[in-house]
């Protein structure tokens, strides 16, 4: 593709547990920007939220980073990344996206910088190896879904700095959800209108609001939730009696 952009699609989320939904994001995300956009999806990130994130019945990052392996057995393109996890805190979501460009400018776009290489505890990731051998810049861009894009309008949840500088900086995907309007969500924002070029919005289709809320609820009545979630995490959360299933 000639004058293309490669983008790496990272999504910050609990993943608690990982639904098809999630997998799905990042299949129509990529096909729409391959459609509408000169943007070449190389790489699909998930990066699971800090232990420390607090939300009510998060299972352990160690859990959930089992749960995404095995749900991403199924993906040739999506990983997890656990640096997010194994940070002392919890991290802002701006400084993830920042961290994941900066470790792909050092490696990938020939731009060192020491301090990431420092934080580089356990080497090189393996899907940095699918960004090397072009000369083509690398761009990391957050994907979400419209209810992610419309918490930033709750008051004194994210900082209008970091809202700048992820629509400014770095860019999003944003997936509609039902009942969501990110279009309008747009127009009632200064700052996300002026940056809304670097915002793309895939409208789902086929809607489908399968949510990890309504999983877990389901795990824990003992209902089943086959073909929501991959069979390998449902065979996982009944072996590790996570969300309750050992009530059933
Ligand atoms: N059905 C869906 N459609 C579009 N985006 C989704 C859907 N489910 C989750 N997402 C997106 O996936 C990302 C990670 O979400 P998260 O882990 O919070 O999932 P969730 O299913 O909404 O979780 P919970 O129900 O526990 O709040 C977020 O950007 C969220 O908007
Ligand atoms: O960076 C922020 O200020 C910020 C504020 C609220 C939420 N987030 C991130 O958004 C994600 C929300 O996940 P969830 O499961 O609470 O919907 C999670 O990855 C959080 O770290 C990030």
């Amino acid at each position: 593709m000639t004058g293309s952009h490669r983008v790496v699609l990272l999504a910050c989320g609990s993943f608690n547990p990982p639904t098809n939904m999630h997998l799905r994001m990042f299949e129509i995300a990529r096909d729409f920007l391959h459609r509408t956009t000169n943007h070449n999806v190389i790489v699909g990130l998930m990066s699971p939220v800090h232990d420390k994130y607090g939300k009510e019945g998060l299972v352990s990052a160690s859990d959930r980073i089992q749960l995404l392996r095995l749900a991403l057995n199924s993906s040739s393109w999506v990983h997890v990344s656990e640096w997010e996890t194994r940070q002392d805190d919890w991290t802002p979501t701006r400084e993830v996206v920042q961290y994941h460009q900066e470790l792909v400018d050092s490696l990938v776009n020939g731009n060192v910088d020491p301090s990431v290489k420092r934080q580089r505890v356990d080497g090189t990731p393996s899907w940095l190896t699918h960004l090397t051998g072009s000369t083509e810049p690398v761009t990391v861009k957050l994907l979400c879904g419209a209810d992610l894009l419309e918490s930033f309008a709750k008051p004194g949840l994210w900082k209008d700095e970091d809202i700048e500088a992820l629509v400014g900086k770095f860019g999003l995907v944003v997936i509609t959800r039902e009942g969501s309007n990110p279009y309008k969500f747009i127009y009632e924002s200064d700052v996300l209108t002026r940056h809304q070029r670097n915002i793309h919005i895939v409208t789902e289709w086929i809607t489908n609001e399968v949510s990890s809320t309504k999983v877990r609820r389901a795990l824990r009545r003992g209902d089943s939730v086959k073909y929501l979630v991959q069979d390998s995490v449902i065979e996982y959360i009944y072996k590790n009696a996570l969300y309750n299933t050992h009530n059933k």
